[in-house]
């Protein structure tokens, strides 16, 4: 099976503060990976690395082979829920169009009948067709949430990224979510990062543990040690409300 990310040795620095040191990560195509670990370990700036948006300092990334800057392959990036402008002006409809601009660098919201047709066929399999016509500020959290999905899919990306999509939605909406995503890996790898834990065991295929240096990457299946170092704290934090199923070979702590 084909690699559809490989990071080799990467050094990241935001001025002269480094946040990711030497990591090596290959994401096979069609993994589901999720990448966990503390706030502020680099989960969101290796996503934007894996985009090309960040200058490694050493390292290199390859997508499907090809070097960052000469890879055709296409990415779909759903940016974390928090950084996008609930109150601009726009409809359903023309958020989902305008995931096609990039790709045809298109200066003004013309589209042709065959993208009107492929937004349509992204919003029913979202079921959000039915909100084509709404204004984004008036979504639910879970609506706009499936909307910036579909935005992505609309370069039909091979890979999909997500930072942190069920970030503040339901337990019942964080399941539709991950159902969705669950499908969307038939024809695609999926990469996000995530805080959800109860959802890793059930959802994803490996995990990657990241706190400045990647700790862990395979099964979802952690011990105690790799847990206590990737979070530097005591464990049994950690451990509270995490499925056993994640923690392999965690012992129920008891308090008196
Ligand atoms: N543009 C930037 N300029 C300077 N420092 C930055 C910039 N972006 C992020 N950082 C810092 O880099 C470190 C890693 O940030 P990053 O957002 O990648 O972490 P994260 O694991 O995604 O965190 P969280 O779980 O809180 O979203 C943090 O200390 C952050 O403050």
């Amino acid at each position: 099976m084909k690699n559809a990310v490989e990071i080799e040795g990467i050094d990241v620095f935001y001025n002269d503060v480094q946040v990711l040191n030497n990591i090596n990560l290959k994401v096979k195509e069609n993994d589901f990976l999720a990448i966990i670990g503390p706030n502020g370990g680099g989960k969101s700036t290796l996503l934007k690395a894996i985009l090309g948006l960040i200058r490694l300092r050493t390292g290199c990334i390859k997508i499907f082979d090809e070097p960052l800057n000469k890879s055709k392959e296409i990415i779909g990036y759903v940016p974390q829920f928090s950084s996008f402008n609930k109150s601009f002006p726009i409809t359903v409809k023309e958020v989902v169009l305008m995931g096609m601009l990039k790709k045809n660098n298109k200066l003004f919201m013309k589209f042709n009948s065959g993208e009107e047709n492929k937004a349509e066929r992204i919003m029913k399999k979202l079921d959000i067709f039915q909100l084509k016509d709404r204004q984004i500020g008036q979504l639910s959290g879970g609506q706009l949430q499936r909307v910036l999905i579909a935005r992505a899919l609309a370069v039909e990306p091979k890979i999909l990224l997500l930072d942190e999509p069920t970030a503040s939605l339901d337990a019942n909406v964080k399941t539709q979510i991950f159902n969705i995503l669950k499908d969307l890996n038939e024809e695609m790898t999926i990469i996000l990062v995530t805080h959800d834990m109860s959802a890793i065991s059930t959802y994803v295929k490996n995990i990657a543990c990241l706190n400045k240096e990647l700790f862990y990457h395979g099964e979802p299946r952690l011990n105690e040690e790799i847990l206590g170092r990737v979070y530097g704290c005591p464990v049994d934090i950690i451990a509270h409300g995490i499925p056993h199923r994640v923690l392999h070979e965690h012992k129920e702590v008891k308090h008196d």
